[in-house]
């Protein structure tokens, strides 16, 4: 399988399940729509370092906003078809889930928010949580205990049948669910502090690994997996090399913001040169998340319904939908 999710048959040509349009012609998706956002709305949602603007949410996102209502109105649709087939009552429809991977400092929590805040926007205004796995972490000192304190984001570094049961009970439409929450500026799981899904119509999962294939167990069977309760999935890519550099650009953002807050389980950073900073970051990113993107992440992408790449300048330059 070419890292695209095409196959080569006898002779080199390539089929491939995706469609795969320039940033114009999928912008031409979305016009007539007017944004639903307001600059001030853009400034809040933009995370450090993004580029994200009305250009952006126009082009971009106005029309995945418009092809996930057509995902939804069809999920609607199928399950009342779903009702009559069975001759009876069913249940409410449970929720429409959407898992949202990519690399650490692709941008996932920015085109999350996003997301979040343009289906909220819909005409019959659903309710759409976010939630992100990094609660599902193991707490630090779990890692510690397991020895993978440098391997924070590595599939097993979570608690992945806790993150495994929060999605099934989702689908399953349990009407409360909660999950655990994770801290940046301690850079640990927070105890005792839980977020609360109630009556979803929409979840946003959004998280490293959340198109992770499914283990095979000891005895041979392969389990269940979180992708298996998504309805949509979207992975957000770009060159490996400008994910590295935004990486380090962020650190030295931080450096100057966040780490500066003593409570910052990084505040030792915030003292390092510029020069120091770099190679900090650099030598985090060449040990930890950059293997992470390789090892666990980019072979992942092919599995997801909308990959959306982005440019060196992080603004997204084409997009490739799964065929129906
Ligand atoms: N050490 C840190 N201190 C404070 N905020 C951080 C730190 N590392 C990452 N963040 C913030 O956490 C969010 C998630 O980051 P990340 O997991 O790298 O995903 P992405 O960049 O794809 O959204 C981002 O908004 C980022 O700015
Ligand atoms: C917390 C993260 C593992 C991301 O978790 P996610 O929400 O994607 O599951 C990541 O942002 C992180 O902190 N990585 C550790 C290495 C580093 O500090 O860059």
């Amino acid at each position: 399988m070419s890292p695209n999710g095409g196959v080569s048959d006898d002779n080199g040509r390539e089929s491939s399940p995706y469609v795969e349009l320039d940033r114009a012609a999928w912008a031409a998706l979305g016009r007539e729509t007017p944004s639903p956002l307001t600059a001030e709305e853009i400034t809040r949602l933009r995370g450090l370092g993004d580029a994200l603007d009305l250009d952006e949410v126009e082009q971009v996102y106005l029309p995945i906003s418009r092809l996930l209502s057509m995902y939804v109105g069809s999920a609607g649709r199928l399950h009342r078809q779903q009702e009559e087939f069975l001759h009876q009552p069913q249940p409410p429809r449970t929720p429409f889930v959407i898992g949202l991977a990519g690399s650490v400092a692709v941008g996932k929590s920015t085109t999350a928010r996003v997301l979040q805040q343009m289906l909220a926007h819909w005409p019959e205004h659903p309710h759409v949580a976010l939630v992100t796995t990094d609660g599902f972490l193991h707490p630090n000192a779990e890692l510690e205990r397991r020895g993978l304190l440098q391997r924070k984001g590595f599939p097993e570094s979570y608690d992945r049948r806790a993150l495994l049961r929060f999605v099934v009970d989702i689908k399953s439409g349990k009407d409360e669910v909660e999950a655990p929450t994770y801290s940046h500026l301690t850079y640990d799981v927070v105890p005792d502090e839980k977020v609360v899904v109630k009556r979803p119509d929409i979840v946003i999962i959004e998280g490293l690994n959340v198109l992770q294939p499914a283990r095979a167990r000891e005895d041979g069977r392969v389990g269940l997996t979180l992708s298996d309760f998504f309805d949509f999935s979207v992975y957000v890519d770009a060159r490996t090399e400008h994910i590295q550099q935004w990486y380090v650009d962020r650190f030295l953002r931080l450096r100057e913001t966040a780490f500066r807050d003593p409570e910052s389980y990084f505040a030792k950073y915030a003292a390092l040169s510029e020069e120091e900073a770099v190679e900090t970051a650099t030598r985090l990113w060449q040990t930890i998340n950059g293997p992470n993107l390789v090892q666990n992440v980019l072979p992942t992408r092919s599995r997801a319904t909308l990959v959306l790449r982005k440019d060196r300048d992080h603004s997204v330059r084409y997009v490739r939908l799964r065929k129906l």
